[in-house]
């Protein structure tokens, strides 16, 4: 028997320490063994302490400051102490420092948001309290249901369900993709994303590398699922381009045809008054229709939205 206490792992994968993202750790293991005929003990899981995971206590927009997901996986990135770090790309930053690369996305999940405490958005109650803190989905749901009113509602996904049991809010708003990687498949009622788009990146895995590690980087190319990647590539653009982030009141959704990609994005006003919707196609060889899809949508602000987007943003 080998010695499982001094075999070097091939690959010390970084990860923010949340049960959703040990989840995302623990499919990209299983995805790298796979590809590399590894046994499990080949990629060494490693938890590290975001600093959005520690400040539990105050809204994140208060806490200020971007990158609350990716500092501290960036730094031990960057000082070698990993070889690569799993995000879930929606909570990704689109500017990036530029010694990392993100190497790989996986097969991309269901990109839907689920609706719990009501069967559908028309049949939530009058004057419910919707528990959300994602400005696209609190915009939303104002949008379709003015009468309803946000609550604030942070924290991981079983924290929000507990909230939500407790009474604290009458409906939320979750992720289908973070709901199934964490076994929670009967939870709620899944909304058309044609009909409720949602945020950019949404369902997308990544995995990040040093740009210069040539190493790492094959062995990743290995688990990259192209169209997904993509995917993820045309819908960071645009966010780049509209000057958003996660934080942004944007929802999009991408569809494919061959080599035809579909992108149709809304822009919402914070309080969900106003929105902004367009649709426009291209390749992924290069992103300059997305560039302009950008531009038309931000020469169409109306007053209430133009200090959420564009240079102006946060
Ligand atoms: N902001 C938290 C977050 N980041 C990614 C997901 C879900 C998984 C995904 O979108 O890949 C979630 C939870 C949620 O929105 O319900």
């Amino acid at each position: 028997m080998p010695d499982q206490t001094t075999s070097e792992p091939i690959l010390r994968l970084g990860t923010r320490q949340s049960p959703l993202a040990m989840a995302q750790a623990y499919e990209t293991r299983e995805r790298l063994c796979a590809a590399h005929c590894w046994d499990e003990s080949a990629v060494e899981l490693v938890p590290v302490l975001a600093s959005g995971d520690r400040i539990r206590d105050r809204p994140l927009a208060e806490i200020g400051g971007k990158a609350l997901w990716t500092k501290e996986l960036d730094e031990w990135l960057g000082e070698g102490r990993i070889d690569a770090s799993v995000h879930s790309m929606k909570d990704v930053e689109t500017h990036r420092p530029e010694q990392l690369l993100i190497a790989a996305i996986l097969p991309r999940a269901d990109v839907a948001d689920v609706l719990v405490g009501a069967h559908s958005v028309r049949q939530i109650l009058p004057g419910s309290r919707i528990g959300t803190s994602a400005p696209r989905r609190a915009a939303q749901l104002l949008n379709a249901r003015p009468d309803c009113e946000v609550v604030n509602f942070r924290g991981n996904v079983a924290t929000r369900l507990s909230k939500l049991a407790a009474g604290e809010a009458d409906v939320t708003l979750l992720a289908a993709a973070g709901l199934a990687r964490l076994g929670e498949h009967g939870i709620g009622t899944r909304l058309d994303p044609e009909e409720w788009m949602p945020a950019p990146q949404q369902g997308a895995i990544g995995i990040e590398c040093r740009a210069d590690d040539e190493r790492v980087k094959s062995l990743l190319a290995a688990i990259d699922h192209r169209e997904s990647h993509e995917a993820v590539l045309a819908e960071r653009a645009l966010l780049a381009g509209l000057g958003g982030d996660c934080r942004s009141p944007i929802a999009m959704l991408t569809s494919r045809e061959g080599a035809a990609m579909t992108l149709r994005c809304t822009l919402y006003s914070p309080d969900g008054s106003q929105s902004i919707r367009g649709e426009a196609r291209g390749t992924a060889e290069d992103f300059g229709w997305v560039q302009s899809f950008a531009q038309d949508l931000l020469g169409r602000l109306t007053a209430g939205m133009a200090s959420v987007f564009g240079h102006g943003s946060t």
